[in-house]
């Protein structure tokens, strides 16, 4: 078999960093996690924070046993798979091997790809920049929209009728423009209290 039926198959997968931190945003901020992400996104996000990930050609190609043997080098047992965007591919087998050593797995996502893998924690953020695919709706334990501009409000309600009803939800200021729209995103939880508000606390700490 040769390395493109590999990752075809998700035995192997483009690895641009994985790193021991503290999960720095969303329902589980504060969680030490092992971090894997997966390079090569098409989404093209604006104010992406890793453009450097979006070209999947500059990431070395690891097998899954190599993925999830570093992983065990950690003494944390949750596993955070992210990117660029994870869903590009199929993460059936990665997730699996995971399992049978016991981690548990969340994963960040725009939902812009076919839903693949099984997860504890699946957190969409959706994209005005490409459309989320109809299969991330029945799994998303959270949504977390980025308020970048005030129209971002309302892409956050359009998406928060469409995912299921146990289906937290967070706004996440864009951390350049943080200053900008802090204000009205604290107005808005405070008036709409299904909502809550995340954080790049990671940013903050200094930390990867
Ligand atoms: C880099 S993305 C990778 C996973 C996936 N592609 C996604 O967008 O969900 C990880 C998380 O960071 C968020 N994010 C990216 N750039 C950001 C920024 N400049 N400010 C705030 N959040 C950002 C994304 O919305 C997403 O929730
Ligand atoms: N500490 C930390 N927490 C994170 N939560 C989501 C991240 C991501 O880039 O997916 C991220 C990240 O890059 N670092
Ligand atoms: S979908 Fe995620 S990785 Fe891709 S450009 Fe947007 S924020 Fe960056
Ligand atoms: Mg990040």
């Amino acid at each position: 078999m040769d390395k493109k039926q590999a990752i075809d198959q998700g035995i192997m997968l483009p690895v641009m960093e994985a790193f021991y931190t503290i999960q720095g945003e969303g329902v589980h901020t504060g969680t030490p996690a092992y971090f894997i992400r997966l390079g090569g996104c098409d989404v093209g996000c604006v104010w992406c924070d890793v453009k450097e990930s979006w070209e999947a050609e500059k990431w070395p190609i690891l097998s899954v046993e190599d993925i999830v043997n570093q992983a065990l080098e950690y003494p944390g047992r949750l596993v955070v798979i992210t990117g660029g965007e994870p869903l590009m591919y199929e993460l059936g087998p990665l997730t699996g091997l995971l399992k049978k050593n016991g981690f548990t797995i969340n994963i960040e996502t725009s939902g812009a790809h076919p839903f693949s893998g099984t997860f504890d924690w699946v957190c969409f953020s959706p994209k005005k920049f490409k459309k989320p695919h109809p299969s991330i709706y029945e799994h998303a334990n959270e949504l977390k929209v980025v308020i970048f501009h005030k129209s971002d409000f309302d892409f956050a309600e359009k998406h928060a009728v469409l995912v299921n009803k146990n289906c937290h939800k967070l706004l996440q200021p864009e951390w350049s423009k943080s200053s900008v729209h802090l204000g009205s995103i604290i107005d808005y939880v405070k008036s709409r209290p299904e909502w809550k508000i995340s954080l790049q606390t990671h940013k903050f700490m200094d930390i990867p």
